[in-house]
């Protein structure tokens, strides 16, 4: 007999408890896909796996489908979850085009089949990593979710996590067999100096142009060891993976970018745009620093950005702030970034930001409609997940995304990876060539210890 006390509108129940000190390998081989991993670079570290539900939309408002669809899921849930780490949350991503599909494998396939245009899921086990210790949340949802049902799994979870023998050890990088560009170097100059002429007649002022580069693995991709690595070598970025549902692909990496976090009514965004490589010498990163940021070229660059994301936010907000344009210094590269604020004059959900912001002008252009029909005539492949928003939303309607670069999408002994950089009027083809290989570099360096940096 179902007991009245154990349902709820939406059938969403959720329990958490506490767990011993554990670490992303440990969860990410003892759960089951599809899993994910979400790692910012404040905050808890989140590896899930299963789904108890799952949001889909392809084309049509995607953000405001995933809004819907996630308030109804959470709408009267029935939560006990401890601390507010371990609260139940959906994790997903968007796709950077609604309704790609242009490219096709020769064996008719899309590397992007297993990514539709929006997918979230809430996850079934979900590990919470913080300063203050490490939670299980297990949630089940729909009509036959029980609160017996997930209490008992709650602990047989708990007995297989604390029971997982991960040895710790991490696998070495799988190593590179081979390599392969969809966009050859002279095709590379003459997109650009087509976007160029375009920029000349006025009809564009910044497009954001991207290369893939589909390597031939030795070895299996082991992705907890792959993002172990790349948090060692950004801890200031968002790492992140989604694997398909059967398990088979998972898109993975590590963005310096965040697209928007909102907290209650505060808004933080920033504008991250302008690149030059790192130096050798401490004294040779401040040069290329100072060249970054009295570089014209850049600065303008830069500013379409902030001035781009300013214009999305004001009509949510009484007042945007603007904080000092600033060097981001990662391990491969320097960005410049200017930090932005707001407050929203009213509620709101963190995916109608997401929706007025993406894809800003560091990974799309100016004017918005005019640089992506450039990008779609341009480039010989579909972006899919690359460069647009991945990250999460709560039952407040609270969270964070960060825009999907230095990513790959792996299909266990194949990787593809993505890299972008900004066209504007004065920008020289041989030099942004240059910038997207040091962009390649973070994905790079964790599949191949011994890849060459001026790879080219
Ligand atoms: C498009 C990418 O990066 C974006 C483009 C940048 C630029 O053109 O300077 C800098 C950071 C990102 O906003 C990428 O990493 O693929």
């Amino acid at each position: 007999m179902e007991s009245p006390r154990t349902r709820n509108r939406s059938g969403l129940v959720s329990r958490a408890r506490q767990l011993p000190e554990t670490s992303l390998r440990t969860a990410f081989d003892a759960l089951s896909p599809p899993r994910i991993v979400w790692g910012p670079p404040e905050g808890a570290l989140v590896v899930a796996g299963g789904a108890a539900a799952t949001i889909e939309a392809r084309e049509g408002n995607r953000f405001r489908e995933v809004a819907s669809a996630t308030e109804a899921l959470f709408d009267s849930g029935d939560v006990h979850a401890g601390t507010e780490a371990a609260r139940p949350r959906v994790f997903g991503g968007f796709s950077f085009n609604n309704g790609d599909g242009k490219y096709r494998e020769s064996d008719g396939g899309s590397p992007w089949d297993g990514y539709p245009d929006a997918r979230f899921l809430l996850p079934r086990v979900q590990v919470t990593i913080t300063d203050r210790g490490a939670w299980l949340t297990v949630t089940d949802a729909g009509e036959n979710a029980r609160v017996e049902d997930v209490e008992r799994r709650l602990d047989a979870e708990f007995d297989r996590l604390t029971g997982a023998t991960s040895t710790g050890t991490r696998s070495s990088p799988p190593g590179i067999a081979e390599r392969r560009r969809t966009t050859t170097r002279e095709e590379w100059s003459s997109s650009i100096r087509s976007a160029l002429d375009r920029i000349e007649r006025n009809e564009l002022t910044k497009v954001v142009f991207a290369q893939a580069l589909e390597i031939d693995l030795e070895g299996q991709l082991d992705p907890a060891s792959t993002l172990d690595r790349l948090g060692e070598a950004y801890p200031d970025c968002y790492r992140f993976c989604f694997e398909t549902p059967d398990g088979e692909a998972a898109f993975f990496g590590a963005t310096p970018e965040r697209l928007v976090s909102l907290r209650g009514r505060t808004v933080e965004t920033g504008a991250l745009a302008g690149t030059i490589g790192r130096g050798e010498t401490p004294a040779e990163d401040e040069w290329l620093a100072e060249q970054l940021r009295t570089d014209p070229k850049n600065a303008h660059e830069h500013e379409l950005v902030v001035e781009a994301i300013r214009e999305q936010l004001s009509p949510f907000s009484a007042s945007v702030a603007t904080g000092d344009r600033r060097i981001k210094r990662l391990a491969t590269v320097q960005h410049l970034w200017t930090p932005i604020t707001a407050e929203l004059t009213d509620d709101r959900g963190v995916l109608e930001l997401v929706e007025a912001l993406h894809p800003t002008p560091a990974v799309g252009g100016v004017p918005p409609e005019r640089a992506l029909e450039t990008i779609g005539e341009t480039e010989p492949f579909d972006r899919g997940w690359y460069a647009a928003p991945v990250g999460w939303v709560d039952a407040a309607g609270n969270g964070e995304f960060a825009v999907a670069l230095r990513s790959a999408l792996s299909t266990g002994s194949r990787a593809t990876l993505f890299a972008g950089v900004g066209v504007v009027g004065d920008s020289d083809p041989d030099e942004e060539w240059d910038e997207a290989q040091l962009k390649f570099q973070p994905v790079l360096n964790v599949l191949d210890d011994g890849d060459e940096r001026e790879e080219t």
